[in-house]
């Protein structure tokens, strides 16, 4: 497979995607034109922020499977257009947090301090003590907007400046708050009580222009603000407005609505402003992060292992997923066997997790289910991106249960498939880390869900499972594993046969009509 860098990373990612056997191709600064022209050609695609992966870049990539983005922002990728082409996209959120939080710093202190125009002053022979004095961080109250990684790593250092940090963020509780040491705020409170303001969550339709004139106008009269986030999330016109009038003591900008920036942007040339060009990732620790974080990310992918850092499916702890990992192969048979039962189209999905797996987060092992299930009737590749999406546009409603009371068994995971109004029910469990099918529609069994199994319930009576033996025989078709399973309903029995070859068509018509067999369906796992 092909992998695309189109923005200089680390050589060490690189060294990790060549090492795993893919064919790279480096590029730095790709244009715009060139990255629409060449991607048809690639699996998978790098970018950093240059790169804007647009809805059009995703249409025309027929390849790619994947888009890692090294580093944590991925407002330069269409993540609505990836998903719907079941392209994943991940990122590399950890490798850089340092960086940005550091540069943070950097910048309060050096705007707080005049160092970076104090400097540039001295560069050229000018010696002014009086013009650059300036305020200490000590006693100063700093309001954080966003208490994510960055932000709290941002408020802990703060602390350590013996600053009273104050914090907004609607998605973050109190007790993580407190644990940070700094007391949690409305937003209103934050704008009303800081001397500094930074800002430290994504850039998204709620967060864009989160402060602009209405409220830096409610601001203290000498506030200082830093945007080391994301460009457009303080209004960059407003900003520049109130520096002028001297209401924004100072400004600390790394980020740009529109980079790199226009030589007339507003905020250039003003007092009290610092500015540097998106260098809050730009350490040699971070682009070694960033770069081997993604590759890492991108080999497990196209190896076809969930990956923590996916962004456009269901985020998962990397603890959680060495606990699930071998869950989802098993789901995803499960689900398979489950579709190869049902006749007709599927209108309900019914997963339910019994034992202590019911304490986890589960969201994963349902999309390997539904993935399962959607694999062998669809002709696009079902994947972990579009797996929810493909079974919502199909009407099939999909409910989770969950119940930590089980029996027989440490865990078990049972999926109801109901199509035609008839379901059809599978359940399954870990003996170690190998799947097992236990039930089969309540008749109890113990099958290895691997190359393809013949599913019969029929008559328990001499001679029904020898005649399917026979017929199979005949038709040189070998059977090399066997299991029969019985249910409460007396007279009746489930065989479960591992088959080596394909069943013709009619082969399997002719097993359907010998006498004492109700059903014969056949699994082919060849999909998982
Ligand atoms: N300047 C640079 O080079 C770099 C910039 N960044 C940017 O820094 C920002 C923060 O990154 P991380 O801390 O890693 O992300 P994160 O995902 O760990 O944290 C983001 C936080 O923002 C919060 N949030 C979301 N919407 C909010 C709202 N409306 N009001 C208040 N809080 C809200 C979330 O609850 C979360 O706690 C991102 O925009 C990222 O792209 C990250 C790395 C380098
Ligand atoms: O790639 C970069 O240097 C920018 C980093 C960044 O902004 C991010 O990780 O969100």
């Amino acid at each position: 497979m092909k992998i695309l860098v189109a923005d200089g990373v680390s050589p060490k990612g690189i060294e990790i995607l060549q090492k795993a056997g893919f064919e790279t191709v480096i590029k730095d600064k790709l244009p715009a034109e060139e990255l629409l022209e060449i991607i048809p050609d690639f699996d998978g695609l790098i970018v950093r922020s240059a790169s804007k992966v647009t809805k059009e870049v995703i249409e025309r990539a027929k390849k790619l499977k994947i888009v890692g983005r090294a580093g944590v922002g991925t407002d330069n990728i269409d993540i609505n257009a990836a998903t719907a082409h079941g392209i994943m996209v991940i990122n590399s959120p950890g490798g850089n947090t340092i960086a940005a939080t550091e540069h943070t710093m950097g910048m309060m202190m050096a705007m707080a301090r005049n160092i970076a125009v104090a400097n540039e002053t001295m560069q050229h022979g000018e010696w002014n003590r009086k013009k650059y004095t300036g305020v200490e961080l000590r006693g100063k109250t700093l309001g954080v907007i966003g208490l994510g990684r960055i932000g709290s790593g941002v408020a802990t250092r703060a602390l350590a400046f013996d600053m009273n940090v104050i914090g907004y963020d609607p998605y973050v509780n109190e007790e993580r708050a407190h644990s940070l040491g700094i007391k949690v705020v409305s937003l209103d409170e934050l704008i009303k009580q800081s001397d500094f303001i930074t800002v430290h969550m994504p850039l998204t339709p709620k967060t864009k222009g989160m402060l602009n004139k209405d409220n830096i106008a409610k601001m203290k009269n000498g506030v200082r603000l830093i945007n080391c986030a994301r460009g457009g999330i303080i209004n960059e016109q407003d900003l520049a407005d109130a520096v002028k009038s001297g209401h924004v003591a100072g400004a600390a900008i790394d980020v740009f609505e529109s980079e790199p920036i226009d030589p007339n942007h507003p905020l250039i040339g003003l007092p009290g402003v610092t500015l540097t060009p998106h260098l809050g990732a730009s350490t040699v620790e971070a682009q070694v992060g960033v770069s081997v974080d993604v590759a890492q990310g991108i080999v497990a992918a196209l190896n076809g292992e969930p990956v923590s850092t996916a962004v456009n499916m269901a985020p998962v702890s990397p603890q959680t997923m060495k606990f699930i990992k071998p869950y989802l192969d098993l789901a995803e048979r499960l689900g398979c066997t489950a579709c190869s039962l049902a006749d007709g189209p599927i209108s309900e999905v019914t997963i339910k997790y019994n034992g202590e797996i019911a304490d986890v987060d589960t969201k994963m092992i349902t999309i390997a289910a539904i993935k399962g299930m959607l694999n062998p009737i669809l002709e696009s590749n079902v994947n972990y991106v579009n797996a929810p999406s493909l079974a919502k546009e199909r009407n099939i409603k999909i409910t989770e249960i969950k119940d930590k009371a089980v029996e027989n068994f440490a865990n078990l995971i049972t999926i109801s498939i109901t199509s035609s109004g008839k379901t059809e029910t599978i359940q399954g469990t870990l003996f170690g880390e190998e799947g097992r099918i236990v039930s089969i529609n309540s008749y109890r069994v113990d099958v290895d869900p691997h190359a393809r199994i013949l599913i019969c319930p029929h008559i328990n009576r001499p001679g029904v499972i020898g005649t399917i033996g026979s017929l199979l025989g005949y038709a040189n078709i070998n059977i090399s594993g066997m299991q029969v399973g019985k249910t409460k309903i007396a007279g009746t029995s489930m065989m479960v046969l591992t088959i080596d070859n394909e069943i013709p068509d009619t082969v399997m018509q002719q097993i359907i009509n010998l006498d004492g067999i109700f059903d014969a369906k056949l699994v082919n796992y060849y999909t998982v």
